[in-house]
């Protein structure tokens, strides 16, 4: 049996900056249920912070309802916090204090005693790997270990529901790939629904089961990473010819219903589904026709070619971007 942890109608959040009005988010409604992990993807700028911000009661919603974990966001806010853990972007845990200190300090805080406080720090602390630093001031321990000990500061009253907002941001790709196995594991093991924004599609893809693509403020596609390939991308199969002319025939040749097909150079490209199928078909009928392919590649479509088939723009010029800019500020 399913049940329900987050539904909301219509959520609109507006922001008026010297008098003009940001539309943040728009109308979103969205649905998750116990147990899932869902990422919400997008470029910056596409709401999907202000979207965690309205779950997790920080800010109100300007329109709309959301309840979350059973409990109406702007009704009883209390007590959505009391059930949810959040970890925003690149806050967290102080510096001055001992991690396993930090973790008890934020027990005590949810009203747990001390002893309680004392245990669930101590299990964190093991089942998120930081033993060998938990005891050490927090500003000493690597940009991987603190974000693991933020996780930890989020989960420590056993949250049913948990919300990530760019948890792998600014991490090396190693530290990512841990944190993401982390994230995997406190599913498996406690059944704890994750919500997480991210703009790295290879995280969206590899790690959640739900990918909800946001743009401007509005969900512009929700489904698995794979029926999402399958629905809005197609494979991708690079014809390279010896000469630009073979290609420009080759181009005239290639008829195959529904397919995308464009040369540049020497290079033909067709988009379509079964591409590992059509591949050898396709050089047999070229070859046929006097127009040898000199090398060939079939590649599965990404979320970031059903981004591009979505809105005509590309999510990685912006996480390039997005990256580039964390790594100014760092
Ligand atoms: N406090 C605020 N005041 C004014 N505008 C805001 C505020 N917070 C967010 N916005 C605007 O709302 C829009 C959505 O921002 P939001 O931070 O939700 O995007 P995001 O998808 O989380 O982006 P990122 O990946 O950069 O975190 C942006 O245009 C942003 O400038």
């Amino acid at each position: 049996m399913t049940t329900t942890m987050i539904h909301t109608v219509g959520l609109t959040r507006h922001f008026t900056v010297k008098k003009e009005t940001v539309e943040a988010v728009r109308d979103l409604d969205l649905h998750v249920e116990t147990g899932e992990l869902v990422a919400l993807l997008g470029p910056n700028g596409a709401g999907k912070s202000t979207t965690l911000r309205m779950l997790t009661t920080l800010i109100p919603p300007t329109s709309g309802t959301a309840e979350v974990a059973g409990l109406d966001v702007a009704q009883d806010p209390r007590g959505v916090r009391s059930r949810i853990g959040y970890i925003g972007q690149g806050n967290g845990a102080g510096h001055s204090q001992r991690g396993r200190d930090e973790l008890y300090s934020q027990g005590r805080a949810y009203g747990m005693n001390r002893a309680a406080a004392k245990a669930r720090a101590n299990e964190l602390v093991a089942s998120l790997d930081l033993e060998n630093v938990a005891d050490r001031v927090v500003s000493s321990l690597s940009g991987g270990q603190r974000r693991r000990l933020d996780i930890a500061m989020g989960l420590i009253h056993t949250p049913g529901l948990l919300f990530l907002d760019e948890p792998s941001t600014g991490l090396d790709p190693q530290n990512r790939a841990n944190l993401q196995d982390h994230i995997k594991k406190l599913r498996s093991e406690h059944g704890t629904t994750i919500v997480l924004t991210t703009h790295y599609l290879e995280e969206a893809d590899q790690l959640a089961e739900r990918v909800i693509v946001i743009d401007h403020g509005k969900v512009i596609a929700d489904n698995t990473p794979t029926r999402l390939k399958s629905e809005f991308a197609g494979d991708k199969i690079t014809l390279t010819f010896d000469h630009a002319e073979d290609a420009r025939h080759a181009l005239g040749r290639i008829g195959i219903d529904g397919a995308q097909v464009t040369q540049n150079e020497a290079v033909v490209t067709v988009v379509a589904d079964g591409g590992a199928a059509l591949a050898p078909k396709l050089l047999r009928s070229l070859d046929e026709g006097g127009l040898p392919v000199a090398s060939v590649e079939v590649a599965r479509p990404t979320l970031d070619d059903v981004f591009l088939n979505l809105t005509g723009r590309s999510l990685r010029e912006d996480t390039t971007a997005a990256t580039e800019e964390q790594e100014q500020k760092a």
